[in-house]
């Protein structure tokens, strides 16, 4: 019978930092069953169903972040961390962890300080190249940051870095269907070439915006696609589509929640530059073309995206160009297989693999105190 273990993991806001905490969870459940684990997230975010549908329990917290526009509405926002703050500490009182992870987003904050101020040690994650407000300000409490990107000590103490990698979902890695069963999955011809296309975790309006302009190409395309709006676009995409006429060879989603059949039934990849999302793309060796978002904190996607494409592991193509050339670059690239194939193995050269498994080591260690 293995020893105690309970483990709080806390953060969110988007799937690029849920998933890894997903993934992190799954990995502590696979080598120690019995684990007690319990999620903290942000009320009303994308974790408190997500989360659930991984398995997993959650307690919400009503935090939200600054708004910098408005200094006058940071009077409510001051008090939702205080009371935040005050929630985290019956949690953390009744679930008595004994080690606790941060995966960046807003409920980590509170949840990290209120288990460091008790002395349950504390294991931060960090998916971007940039690091996060909230990492940031947990630093100094954490005993060990597990990173993605060298460099890392321009914002965390040296001595605390692990370079992990970022841990990537086990069902998105392990997919056995074959490329044909994958396009069936989604309702489509299993022998054509697919284009995937995905926004992050919340959809793109750039990305979105280069096909809503040229359904006519995408209809008299060679080849079919998969396109993942996300949740706020979802509508006025669809909308559009319909207006068009009818499309066979495109399928619109807001969300896919198997990720791991999207890329099976994909050729070619375009997509966000989001930390976790380029994981995913290095581990499974994905052809892609990746479109930074310019408007996250220090440019970061771009940074992302050009540790690859320097590399001739991805192609770039800037926001500001996309809706012009996106589906033109998509369309020469998907139907070049020596490119596909040289793309598909410069980019599975930069995986680094197992993150989950070495995190989950180490946040037991923490726990154990060993
Ligand atoms: C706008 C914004 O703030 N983006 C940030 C956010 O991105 P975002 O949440 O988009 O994160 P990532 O691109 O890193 O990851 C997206 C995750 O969602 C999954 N997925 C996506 C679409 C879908 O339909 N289904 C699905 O399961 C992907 O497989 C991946 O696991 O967090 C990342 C990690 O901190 C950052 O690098 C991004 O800059």
């Amino acid at each position: 019978m293995d020893k105690e273990l309970r483990i709080i993991i806390s953060g969110g806001g988007t799937g690029g930092h849920i998933f890894p905490a997903i993934s992190i969870a799954n990995a502590i459940k696979a080598k120690h069953p019995n684990a007690k684990i319990l999620f903290v997230g942000a009320l009303g975010r994308m974790e408190m169903h997500r989360v659930p549908a991984a398995g997993y329990e959650i307690k919400g917290l009503p935090i939200c972040g600054f708004d910098r526009k408005h200094l006058l509405k940071n009077v409510a926002v001051l008090f939702k961390i205080w009371k935040s703050q005050y929630i985290a500490k019956k949690i953390v009182k009744q679930f008595k962890p004994m080690a606790a992870v941060g995966v960046g987003g807003y409920a980590s904050g509170p949840t990290l300080n209120v288990c460091a101020s008790k002395g349950i040690p504390c294991l931060i994650q960090e998916q971007n190249s940039y690091a996060g407000v909230t990492n940031k300000l947990l630093a100094k409490k954490a005993s060990k940051i597990c990173v993605a990107y060298d460099g890392m000590e321009r914002f965390f103490p040296a001595e605390k870095i692990v370079k992990t990698g970022n841990p990537v979902r086990q069902n998105v890695l392990d997919n056995t269907m074959t490329k044909e069963e994958a396009r069936k999955s989604f309702g489509l011809n299993p022998d054509k070439k697919t284009v995937l296309l995905v926004g992050g975790s919340l959809g793109a309006r750039t990305v979105n915006e280069s096909m809503k302009q040229h359904l006519d190409i995408v209809k008299n395309a060679d080849v079919q696609f998969i396109w993942q709006t996300g949740k706020y676009y979802n509508e006025e995409m669809n909308q559009a589509v319909k207006a068009f006429g009818d499309i066979p060879n495109l399928k619109v989603l807001d969300f896919i929640s198997d990720m791991g059949a999207a890329y099976k039934a994909a050729d070619l990849v375009i997509s966000r530059a989001g930390a976790s999302s380029i994981s995913e793309f290095c581990l499974i060796g994905k052809p892609v073309i990746l479109v930074p978002s310019p408007n996250v904190a220090e440019d970061h996607q771009t940074k992302n995206a050009m540790a690859l494409v320097n590399k001739d592991a991805a192609i770039y193509v800037k926001d500001a160009d996309a809706p012009h050339e996106l589906l033109h670059t998509a369309l020469q690239t998907v139907g070049n297989d020596s490119k596909l194939a040289s793309l598909s193995e410069n980019i599975k050269a930069l995986g680094l693999k197992n993150s989950a498994d070495v995190i989950a080591d180490e946040v037991v260690k923490l726990a154990w105190g060993e």
